[in-house]
């Protein structure tokens, strides 16, 4: 998405404001898309994601909840294969906190495979000891998914359910502290760059 695409920018920042959420599909191109999603299956190869585990610091478990491994992306030292994704993060920060007035500082983000039939149980992204996530983003590296390969996030709204497809290439994004969601089984493997806009606190 180019910076000079206003219109778009706009539509989000209205989504965002008005439903808590907001779909922009084909957010990156598909070669890029190929490009994250072969390094992420590559990691999993090297055994270089970890099992994910919910809550943080002391109250760090591991559990039922999410089935996914993680692997943090380094914002400081990003791949040359991850530049268009950080890249494409920039403009949208400066818009909504134009916008919106967000104050979003940082993003940190990881990628994240769910192996067939596993999920993440309903939940809200904002720790109880860590209020700095405001905006959640996820990029789906799936090429060719089909609805019917189920993996659904599944957006829980005041007017009720939205089921978004983890197309590769689309970015689905939901304000962190009130959006409940949840991530369910899929037929096949499921990858994707899951990344949290975060404030000073
Ligand atoms: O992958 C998704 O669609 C959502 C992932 C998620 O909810 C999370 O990592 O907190
Ligand atoms: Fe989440």
């Amino acid at each position: 998405m180019a910076e000079t695409d206003f219109v778009n920018y706009a539509t989000i920042a209205a989504a965002l404001r008005d439903d808590g959420h907001a779909l922009l599909p084909q957010f990156l191109d598909s070669d890029t898309v190929a490009a994250l999603a072969a390094h992420c299956r590559a990691l999993a190869t090297a055994e270089a994601l970890q099992p994910a585990a919910t809550g943080r610091g002391t109250s760090l478990q591991r559990s039922g909840v999410r089935g996914d491994s993680t692997r943090w992306l380094d914002a400081e030292a990003p791949l040359p294969l991850e530049q268009a994704y950080w890249s494409a993060l920039q403009p949208l920060r400066a818009t909504l906190n134009r916008q919106l007035l967000l104050g979003l500082e940082s993003v940190e983000a990881h990628y994240a495979l769910y192996p067939p039939g596993t999920g993440y149980a309903r939940h809200r992204d904002r720790f109880r000891d860590d209020d700095a996530r405001v905006l959640s983003s996820v990029l789906y590296l799936n090429q060719g998914w089909d609805a019917r390969d189920g993996g659904h996030l599944r957006l829980y709204l005041p007017g009720g359910d939205v089921d978004v497809v983890p197309q590769g290439g689309t970015l689905a994004l939901f304000l962190s502290a009130e959006i409940e969601h949840e991530v369910l089984p899929a037929t096949r493997e499921r990858l994707s760059i899951a990344g949290w806009f975060r404030r000073r606190t």
